[in-house]
């Protein structure tokens, strides 16, 4: 029941506001779109579109912030208030932070060099958080493809959702700790991981030696760092993936998913085009409308709180 159109009387600019806080945060943090892209996707598998993970922790709310997938891993919280304040400038208590996680998912990208769509529009802010619910709806990057397969399935998404979307890791980046499995003892084996390329291998172990920082940040795109193109695909075909969840798609023997990773390598208008459906896809989980949830205030505090 969302719908682009949603704001077109009560605040009639609000793409183009998102749009230029966006560009303006871009400038100083060229990862900052990857950053705001992810809130979007950590926030939809946790009780729907409703900007649960942008609520701090209070004397009601545990915050989904500290949950184990977004621990001193999530970022942007920021550059999601300065776009809520440059809303509430021109459209006082109009515009629901669900919906600003949407239009800065999609001026993210567009910004980056990919597709552009028209946002689905009228979710609202929940009054909850679900930290356990955080704990376990969000894939890991080292659970297996048949789990983040079901994981994705329990929120309506179906396998061409699963690659089109972690194509999104076409941008960003991820910490040491994240992939360090793949690179010395791959489960238990005394070797790195298999369909690890071998000179890929060798960078990643100097950039994340043995014993080192776990946070030390690597591309996640080794050839495309900041652009939002269909390179990720096409790292994937050479062994150059990152995390095991990305690798997985393309290296698991029999999988189906290994066709629609050749078919977005190969044509990157299929690839923005499945992309950006699977965006609204993802979008349209369960969001709060009509009178439920509440239009927040400051999206890190339920209101009156
Ligand atoms: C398919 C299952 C997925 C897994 C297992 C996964 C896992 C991860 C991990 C481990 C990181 C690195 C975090 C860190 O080191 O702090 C990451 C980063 C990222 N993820 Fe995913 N992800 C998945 C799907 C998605 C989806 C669906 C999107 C968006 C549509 C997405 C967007 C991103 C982006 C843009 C980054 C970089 C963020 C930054 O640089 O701040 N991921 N992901
Ligand atoms: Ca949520
Ligand atoms: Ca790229």
């Amino acid at each position: 029941q969302l719908n682009s159109t949603f704001y077109a009387t009560t605040c009639p600019n609000v793409s183009t506001i998102v749009r230029n806080a966006v560009q303006q945060a871009l400038q100083s943090d060229a990862r900052i779109g990857a950053s705001l892209i992810r809130l979007h996707f950590h926030d939809c598998f946790v009780d729907g579109c409703d900007a649960s993970i942008l609520l701090d922790n209070s004397a009601t709310i545990q915050s989904e912030k500290d949950a184990a997938p977004n621990t001193n891993s999530t970022r942007g919280f920021d550059v999601v208030d300065n776009i809520k304040t440059a809303v509430e400038n021109s459209c006082p208590g109009v515009v629901s932070c669900a919906d600003i996680l949407a239009l800065a998912s999609e001026s993210s990208v567009s910004l980056s060099g990919g597709p552009s769509w028209s946002v689905l529009l009228g979710r609202r802010d929940s009054t909850t958080a679900n930290q356990g619910g955080a704990n376990t709806s969000i894939p890991s990057p080292v659970e297996g493809l048949s789990s983040i397969t079901s994981k994705f399935s329990a929120v309506g998404l179906n396998i061409t959702d699963l690659v089109a979307l972690s194509g999104a890791h076409t941008f960003g980046r991820a910490q040491c700790r994240t992939f360090i499995n793949r690179l010395y003892n791959f489960n238990g084996t005394g070797n790195p991981d298999p369909t690890l390329n071998t000179t890929y291998l060798a960078t990643l172990q100097q950039t994340c030696p043995q014993g080192g920082s776990g946070t030390t940040l690597a591309n996640l795109d080794l050839t495309t760092q900041d652009s939002f193109d269909n390179n990720y695909f096409s790292n994937l075909q050479t062994n150059e993936g990152l995390l095991q969840s990305d690798q997985e798609l393309f290296s698991t023997n029999g999988s189906a998913t290994i066709s629609i990773v050749n078919s977005f390598s190969s044509n990157q208008n299929t690839f923005f085009q499945t992309f950006a459906q699977s965006m609204i896809n993802m979008g349209n989980i369960s969001p709060l409308t009509g009178s439920s949830g509440e239009i927040r205030a400051d999206c890190k505090k339920v209101n009156g709180s």
